[in-house]
């Protein structure tokens, strides 16, 4: 896979004027995420201007429900035609496993194939003190985020999001099948904002993600298109 291939970038802007000028901005990135702020803003008017121009998508929609609920997300957003989605894995065994069994119903009525379905094992912008003090989890924090990833996989979900720290264990412990994507992903030369547990974009890929969700340091870049090909030469 070409490096561009493996870069998703978010469109993390209010309006669908704000998302479509930095796809034309970046005509080299081939993948592109939808999440909260642009979904709840505009609806998924976004996603069929994305498929027009041939982009592959990332709806990151994070739903965290019970099982009934999560389902029926999951059903609607199976009809978009989408590439991923994501769940967080604390939703539990049977809403993942409800929400796997949704979105391929949902794809199916509308004639795609469903989108891999991903687990959040743990946001990346927590570190092992909020882990410990404000969730209460009495577990290390790379043993919480394989945890998880294997609780996905056991529910038969396609892969997980996981920051570039804990994603060699989870490739080693889950197998080259299972889509491992990573978000927190800083070049050096890259403030880190809210991410708390960051590699570099080389890095990352060498530890074993199959894809790195890298927004700010390509988007809020005073040359965007620069500093996107900056990061496919250091990957
Ligand atoms: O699911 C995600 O994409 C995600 C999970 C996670 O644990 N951490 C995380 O940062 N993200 C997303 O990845 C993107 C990171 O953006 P930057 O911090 O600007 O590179 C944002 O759109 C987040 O919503």
């Amino acid at each position: 896979m070409a490096n561009n291939n493996k870069i998703i970038v978010p469109l993390d802007v209010p309006t669908q004027e704000q998302a479509i000028a930095l796809v034309e901005k970046l005509p080299q990135v081939t993948f592109w995420k939808v999440g909260l702020e642009l979904f709840v803003s505009t609806g998924s008017e976004i996603l069929t201007i994305l498929k027009e121009r041939q982009k592959r998508i990332f709806l990151d929609l994070k739903f965290h429900d019970i099982p009934n609920t999560v389902a029926g997300a999951c059903r609607a957003a199976g009809r978009y035609g989408v590439d991923l989605l994501t769940i967080h894995a604390t939703a539990g065994r049977k809403a993942l496993q409800a929400a796997k069994a949704a979105v391929a119903e949902g794809a199916a009525a509308s004639g795609y194939s469903p989108p891999k379905l991903i687990a959040i094992t743990l946001l990346t912008s927590l570190n092992s003190r909020d882990l410990a003090f404000d969730l209460k989890i009495p577990l290390e924090l790379p043993e919480y985020a394989l945890q998880m990833a294997l609780l996905a996989q056991e529910a038969g979900l396609d892969g997980a999001v996981c920051s570039p720290q804990e994603v060699a264990q989870l490739r080693q412990t889950c197998g080259d099948r299972f889509l491992l994507v990573c978000p927190g992903v800083r070049p050096k030369w890259a403030e880190a904002g809210d991410q708390q547990r960051n590699l570099t974009p080389a890095e990352a890929i060498k530890a074993g993600a199959d894809y790195l969700v890298i927004g700010r340091p390509i988007t809020a870049a005073p040359d965007p298109v620069a500093a996107f090909e900056r990061i496919c030469d250091e990957i």
